[in-house]
């Protein structure tokens, strides 16, 4: 029986994941979970790389405690971020972390002599200026002169683990760089940024081998036997996979640190409708598109936990929202402000104080907070995603850890008028275990994954409640009318 191992490493938290097929059931075992999060190093926030490594290896040592001598594996990460590579095939530093401060400029400073419009009809990608292309815009010029190679996080860690480099598709798209058109890195844009062709390593679609993991590593861990596949190496791209949506007006949330909400398309939209709306064309497993938007997510929570001293689990956090009524204050939950503030709880008081509304104090309505602004915008961009797309959303399949509040699935499914399936909450990791199985011959393709998922996992289902909050998705819309930032 093919043991398969998923490494799905989010801004939050990683996690081995362990599959096989028993009994016609995708059987997942969590192995192994540590945790993922940024530091200030050398000036800028950064990611401990080195740690992500050592405890893929940590995980892979209790997986052949289990007497699991081979596995397949595969690797996804959060998108953007990047290693640079030096000529004696060494990291430079360790990498930057997607919200740090040093692009907070860069979109209007790159994008003065090159039109936003100019962009998003060659790539269709989102304008955030966390994405790769404005990194490398404000790279440090010296080190980019010593690069050899730019790896994204994903296929660096490959690269660590195999020797083989590579740059898989759909997490190079979300650098804002890959021409839809052509489907390579466009030429205007790496000379925008100082980069040569050539300082990528070559493109690749999802599902390809890579190659065994190293003898030097046998020599070091006592780990199985591991085929290493390139599979769909940004994690929201796994998650799309693992997501068992089924039908023509699905969507989905993949709700995690952020909440990516969108569909799958055969083919890119990059209209105007959607250049307006900033939503993006990631690109997907097979040729798919992942036409998304991100949304800030659970990060908020995160932070709010975290402020809390981690007194509380986030299933207590859940729980204390519930002692509270919804749609007490209305916030703006994509406002930069809520980025990387020093402090989140004062940053969302502060909010709610400057737009003349009832400020949040206790964590009860704090979280209550977070969560019922959070369905409140699901709500607004499943209205705007059903009009770019030119047909209504019917079904929201929420998967991730977000699935896990209850609360927030039944208010979006109630404001959206929609019927919503959560779970499963680890659909990354099981999207990452899918392509495996499809580049191992085990399955034919997503939709057989799909069907797979759904009778392996418990999924549960919202209907929308009868509405006693007519009026309040359309205040809020008038809402964020009235508090938007103009470009
Ligand atoms: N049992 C739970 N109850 C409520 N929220 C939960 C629960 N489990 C996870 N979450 C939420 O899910 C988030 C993590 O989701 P996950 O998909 O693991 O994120 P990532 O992949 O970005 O690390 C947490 O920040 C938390 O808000
Ligand atoms: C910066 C990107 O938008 C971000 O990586 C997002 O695409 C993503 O993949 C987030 O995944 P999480 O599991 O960290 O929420
Ligand atoms: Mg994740």
């Amino acid at each position: 029986m093919q043991s398969y191992v998923a490494v799905d490493i989010g801004a939050s938290s990683g996690r081995l994941m362990l599959a096989n097929v028993t009994d016609g059931k995708l059987q997942l075992q969590e192995v192994h979970r540590f945790s993922n999060g940024f530091t200030e190093e050398n000036g800028h926030d950064r990611w401990n790389i080195d740690h992500l490594i050592n405890e893929i290896f940590s995980g892979l040592e209790k997986i052949k405690k289990m007497h699991i001598d081979h596995v397949r594996l595969a690797i996804d990460t959060w998108a953007v971020d990047y290693v640079l590579v030096g000529n004696d095939g060494n990291k430079l530093d360790d990498p930057v972390s997607y919200r740090d401060n040093r692009t907070c400029n860069a979109i209007k400073d790159l994008t003065s002599d090159l039109p936003k419009e100019y962009i998003y009809e060659k790539t269709g990608i989102q304008f955030q200026d966390f994405n790769t292309l404005y990194q490398l815009f404000t790279e440090d010029k010296a080190k980019l002169a010593k690069t050899d190679k730019i790896m994204m996080i994903p296929d660096y860690i490959g690269y660590v683990l195999t020797g083989n480099a590579v740059t898989e598709v759909t997490n190079a798209s979300t650098t804002q760089m890959l021409s839809l058109r052509e489907g390579l890195f466009d030429k205007d844009l790496l000379k925008k940024v100082n980069v040569y062709p050539d300082q990528f390593p070559r493109l690749v679609e999802a599902g390809t081998w890579l190659g065994n993991v190293s003898h030097k590593w046998h020599m070091r861990y006592d780990i199985p036997e591991t085929e290493v596949i390139t599979g769909t190496t940004h994690d929201t791209a796994s998650a799309v996979v693992g997501t068992p949506g089924k039908g023509e007006d699905w969507a989905y949330i993949s709700s995690g640190t952020w909440s990516l909400l969108g569909a799958e398309l055969d083919t890119p939209e990059n209209g105007l409708d959607a250049f307006k709306e900033n939503y993006t064309n990631e690109w997907g497993a097979y040729g798919t598109y992942r036409f998304l938007k991100n949304i800030m997510g659970l990060w908020i929570a995160q932070c709010v936990k975290k402020e809390y001293d981690n007194q509380y689990s986030f299933a207590d956090l859940a729980q204390l929202a519930g002692e509270e009524k919804p749609f007490q204050q209305f916030i703006d939950v994509n406002d930069k402000r809520f980025s990387n503030p020093k402090n989140m709880i004062q940053e969302l008081q502060n909010y709610c104080q400057e737009t003349n509304q009832k400020v949040p104090e206790t964590p009860s309505e704090i979280m209550m907070a977070i969560y019922s602004n959070l369905s409140l915008f699901y709500a607004n961009e499943l209205e705007k995603l059903g009009h770019i797309l030119g047909h209504p959303i019917t079904t929201l399949n929420i998967v991730g850890g977000g699935s896990n509040v209850a609360l927030m699935n039944q208010l979006t499914s109630t404001l959206a008028k929609v019927k919503v399936v959560a779970g499963p909450s680890e659909a990354t990791a099981i999207g990452n275990i899918l392509v495996q199985m499809i580049t191992s011959g085990q399955i034919e393709n997503i939709a057989q994954g799909r069907q797979l998922v759904a009778k392996s996992f418990d999924l549960k289902t919202y209907e929308p409640e009868v509405d006693q909050y007519n009026q309040v998705l359309t205040d809020y819309q008038a809402f964020l009318q009235k508090v938007a930032v103009v470009d």
